[in-house]
């Protein structure tokens, strides 16, 4: 493995702290000893194949999912014995459509603003400034359903953000917009992130948005991290160990280095292609 989880010399604290992490679904195991560290304020990605153990090592961080096996910890707290606390530090954006198509962009990111228990004299203030920071008070007085897909998207944001989370977690957050829509969310993520010093946890299957966007990446592989590390070193260290010259090999090319033969036919199943191809569908 390129980089080592456990020897990481960036000051504390660290945003997120996973060890030796598992999780199955009966026979399947989704995560298989994950080990995985996030520094405070970088975008980290985690990226892999449908069916690699992203969404499900994601929402054993949120503490949707329990943490049957290792440790994790959000900025100091135990996720499986802290889990109000942990919830407090962050937003989420899942894969699903989280947003009310019946309600206005103001009514979806007022709603989470109560369930986050963002304090009464503050939430007005902060509805509006989440909306503003995704660029929707124009439309915020206008039904969710009447949204395009990338506007969706930056309203989940919205949702999500309206808590000032310390750590961002996102689940393919541009999976099924176009590439205009798709930059868009990341400029957005961008600015919010350079106001705020958030942290931000992103899963996703674009390695070119990765390698733009994030600070550093761990390739998951069949429920662990397979090779972690800036995407330049990783790249980089690619280049070295194939004695090529010229122009560096991609991220891709480093994933199917890591990852071997194994990529193509065993990663996801029916499953992963139906839950895609519906979240796709919704919010494109
Ligand atoms: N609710 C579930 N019941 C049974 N198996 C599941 C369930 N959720 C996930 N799995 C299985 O666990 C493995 C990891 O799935 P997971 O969704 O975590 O991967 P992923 O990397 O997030 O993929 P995707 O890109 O499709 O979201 C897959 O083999 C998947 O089929």
């Amino acid at each position: 493995m390129m980089g080592n989880v456990t020897y990481d010399d960036a000051p504390e604290p660290r945003a997120v702290i996973c060890t030796g992490l598992a999780y199955s679904f009966a026979e399947t195991k989704a995560v298989d000893g994950l080990d995985l560290s996030v520094r405070d304020g970088e975008v980290f990605g985690l990226l892999g194949p449908n069916g690699a153990g992203k969404t499900t090592a994601i929402r054993c961080i949120t503490t949707l999912l329990p943490v049957p096996a290792g440790k994790i910890h959000v900025f100091g707290h135990d996720a499986a014995r802290e889990r109000m606390a942990v919830r407090r530090l962050l937003g989420y954006v899942p894969q699903q459509l989280s947003a009310d198509s019946g309600l206005t962009g103001r009514e979806n990111v007022a709603l989470f603003a109560r369930v986050f228990d963002v304090s009464r004299r503050e939430r007005a203030r902060r509805v509006e400034q989440a909306l503003a920071a995704m660029d929707l008070t124009a439309a915020a007085d206008r039904l969710a359903r009447t949204y395009s897909g990338g506007m969706v998207r930056r309203l989940e944001l919205a949702q999500a953000l309206v808590s000032a989370p310390r750590l961002l977690i996102l689940d393919e957050p541009t999976i099924g917009l176009d590439p205009i829509a798709r930059t868009n969310v990341w400029e957005h993520i961008d600015i919010v992130r350079a106001a705020t010093g958030m942290t931000v946890l992103v899963t996703t299957h674009y390695m070119d948005e990765a390698d733009q966007y994030c600070d550093r990446v761990a390739l998951m592989h069949r429920g662990r991290v397979h090779a972690l590390g800036t995407p330049d070193e990783l790249r980089r260290g690619l280049a070295e160990r194939l004695g090529t010259e010229g122009p560096l090999p991609t991220l891709e090319d480093v994933f199917r280095d890591v990852a071997g033969s194994g990529l193509d036919d065993q990663a996801g199943d029916f499953r992963d292609v139906r839950s895609t191809r519906r979240t796709a569908s919704r919010v494109g």
